[in-house]
């Protein structure tokens, strides 16, 4: 499978630059190869007999569709083109344009009329920078409610590339592109909703340049994932012990469905570090788990939870901390003592916060993972 990168705007514009500039790999064979990905996917989705529109911008998300359009052209009799801005052709568009002029593909500046079947989204890529108004803003609102099925080429134009907001409006696609390499616009705020389903094609960018980038999000594929093998013979020892602590009288159901992941994971032994005043529930709910109570005050740990994890904390090689903890001083704590152990630990919710609190302890030689919703950790 192609690896699924994942990049912001400049990120992304400085690897197709540097594609052209260090490896010398003309901008036109990147295009020719987006746009023949591109046109594959799209024949999946149109049958011959639908009527198709490529709407094309004044970059080379434009030339793009233009490109696209010259690939289509033979299966798809009923194929029209929108260029609004001819004067403001990027270099590379004025060269498609040429040729679907010489191929007679029909055109013209405005929408049309007749609604189409099929919309291909060429308006605005990786270039948007900054609100859409005036004409292309009518246009999108036009294909938006046309009912017709929507295909965005690398972005759905008018969201941000970035931190997926809609600048002034954005293209609602039912299917997006995305060329090289995914953008963070696609995976955060409105840009997941505008997307639909979302496609990755490979256009011939060398590899090297994703792996020396500074972006370090990726994508998990399948094959990221490794889960260890597990022998006949094995025992509950054989697969860790995890010790969970969370939990507070007004949420104890975060701990619990974070102890379902657990135990689907395969781990050996877990246990839960609660505080006294939940664990009755949490006994009624599971019988795959332990139970480490904790003195209580108010209904969160009271300041005896410190001793009973130092008094703990070596029969365990796992700790996961934070759900349903509650912001506190005991938090805190707790979080502090686990950092500063050598086990493995997973952070979560509250937790995140806390941690906070000590930054520097988050640099440790052991594994910690932090698994923040995206908006309690802004890019
Ligand atoms: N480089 C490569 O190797 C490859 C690139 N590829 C393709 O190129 C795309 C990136 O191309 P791009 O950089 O030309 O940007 P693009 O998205 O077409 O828009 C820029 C134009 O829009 C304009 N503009 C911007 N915002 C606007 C607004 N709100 N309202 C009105 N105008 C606005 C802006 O004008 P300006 O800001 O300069 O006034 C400029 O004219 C990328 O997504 C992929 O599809 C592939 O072919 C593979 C090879
Ligand atoms: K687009």
């Amino acid at each position: 499978m192609y690896p699924a990168f994942i990049h912001t705007q400049t990120t992304a514009r400085n690897i197709d630059h540097a594609a052209i500039k260090t490896y010398q790999i003309p901008s036109l064979i990147l295009m020719e190869h987006a746009a023949l990905k591109s046109a594959e996917i799209i024949e999946q989705i149109a049958n011959t007999n639908q009527s198709i529109c490529i709407l094309c911008g004044p970059g080379n998300n434009g030339a793009d569709g233009l490109a696209i359009a010259r690939l289509l052209q033979p299966k798809y009799p009923n194929l029209y083109v929108v260029v609004p801005e001819i004067k403001k052709m990027s270099e590379d568009e004025k060269i498609q344009f040429q040729m679907i002029q010489n191929l007679k593909i029909p055109f013209s500046q405005n929408l049309p009329n007749v609604t189409y079947d099929i919309y291909i989204d060429c308006l605005f890529g990786n270039g948007l920078s900054r609100d859409i108004t005036g004409f292309y803003k009518t246009m999108i609102q036009n294909v938006n409610t046309s009912h017709s099925t929507i295909i965005s080429i690398d972005m759905p134009s008018g969201i941000d590339s970035t931190m997926g907001n809609v600048l002034g409006c954005a293209i609602h696609a039912d299917y997006t592109i995305s060329l090289d390499c995914y953008k963070q616009g696609q995976w955060l705020n409105e840009g997941k909703n505008h997307c639909g389903k979302l496609y990755l094609v490979d256009i011939g960018i060398p590899q090297i340049l994703h792996q020396k980038c500074m972006d370090k999000i990726k994508i998990l594929n399948e094959e990221d994932i490794h889960l260890p093998n597990r022998p006949l013979n094995a025992h509950k020892s054989t697969f860790g012990k995890a010790l969970m602590i969370g939990g507070s009288q007004n949420m104890h159901g975060a701990i619990h469905m974070a102890s379902l992941s657990a135990y689907k994971s395969g781990i050996g032994t877990l246990t839960l570090m609660v505080p006294e005043c939940i664990s009755n529930v949490l006994a009624i709910k599971s019988d795959f788990y332990m139970l480490l109570q904790c003195a209580d005050r108010n209904g969160i740990f009271s300041s005896k939870a410190i001793d009973l994890l130092k008094q703990n904390i070596n029969n365990y090689s796992i700790i996961s901390i934070g759900n349903g903890m509650q912001k506190n001083n005991i938090t805190i704590a707790l979080v502090e003592q686990a950092l500063k152990s050598d086990k493995k630990i997973v952070l979560d919710a509250d937790a995140l916060w806390a941690a906070q609190k000590n930054i520097e302890l988050l640099k440790r030689s052991e594994t910690t993972i932090l698994t923040p919703h995206i908006k309690k950790c802004p890019i």
